[in-house]
């Protein structure tokens, strides 16, 4: 019921050249075919992808957004521009966003509202470091995340909204949360959901990142609440994530 999502975050790396060759390769290669597959390029590229995606089943996704449509912010991008390129999805509150640029769960919320308004869908990035985790505060600290947002939202925006749960000790480490590890987190998350609404907990689409590779992805989706995956690093060569978008089918 819940069409797969596996989006490749590509964060400050890549270069033109990549993306004429996902644009070529993911032309060739089968993969299922109910999924969404969505690259997110850093910003200087977005136009090219659009380019070199014609023929292939990939979407443009951007890893950030102004909450702004225009204005005095320099070296920011706003949802409209952004939209003009044919972004169809938005991240929204990555813990590098978090940590290293400080934003707060108002800031992720005003970057997920400026997603919504102009019809690009937010992807809610979600997730505890691990301190937080050995302190037993998984839950609490996710839970905050998630419902900081999803409460001032109305119930039209959150069937919008699609969530990937990232442990913050998992990116970038090679440390994949264990697929129960995974497995119980999400399960809160659409547990938490259904306080609000059964019907839009059982259709929200909950995405793993965290060194997910072309090793781990398929024990990882086959997780009853994993509907998909955000993926760093594995993302930048071609055949790795070909492979992880085939083991989602
Ligand atoms: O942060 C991530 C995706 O947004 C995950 O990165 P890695 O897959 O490199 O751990």
């Amino acid at each position: 019921m819940r069409t797969p999502l596996i989006a490749g975050n590509w964060k400050m790396n890549g270069s033109a050249s990549l993306v004429e060759e996902f644009g070529r390769r993911f032309a060739d290669e089968p993969l299922p075919t109910s999924m969404d597959v969505v690259i997110l390029p850093p910003f200087p590229y977005l136009d090219a992808a659009r380019r070199a995606f014609e023929g292939a089943p990939l979407r443009l996704g951007a890893q950030t957004l102004n909450p702004l449509h225009s204005g005095a912010r320099t070296g920011e991008v706003s949802g409209r521009m952004l939209k003009e390129f044919g972004v169809e999805y938005a991240l929204a509150g990555h813990s590098e966003r978090r940590q290293l640029y400080r934003e707060d769960d108002e800031a992720v919320l005003d970057r997920l509202l400026a997603a919504l308004n102009v019809d690009i869908t937010p992807i809610l990035c979600v997730g505890e470091t691990l301190e937080e985790r050995d302190a037993g505060r998984t839950m609490e600290v996710v839970l905050r995340q998630v419902g900081y947002v999803m409460a001032r939202l109305e119930p039209d925006q959150r069937e919008r909204v699609v969530i990937a749960y990232e442990p913050v000790w998992a990116i970038g480490t090679g440390r994949t949360a264990t697929p129960e590890q995974a497995q119980e987190v999400m399960a809160g998350i659409r547990q938490y959901q259904a306080g609000y609404d059964r019907e839009l907990a059982a259709s929200l689409r909950l995405l793993y990142g965290g060194s997910m590779n072309a090793d781990n992805a398929a024990e990882l989706l086959a997780q009853p609440d994993i509907d998909g995956g955000l993926v760093g690093g594995a993302s930048l060569k071609v055949d790795d994530f070909l492979a992880i978008c085939q083991s989602a089918g």
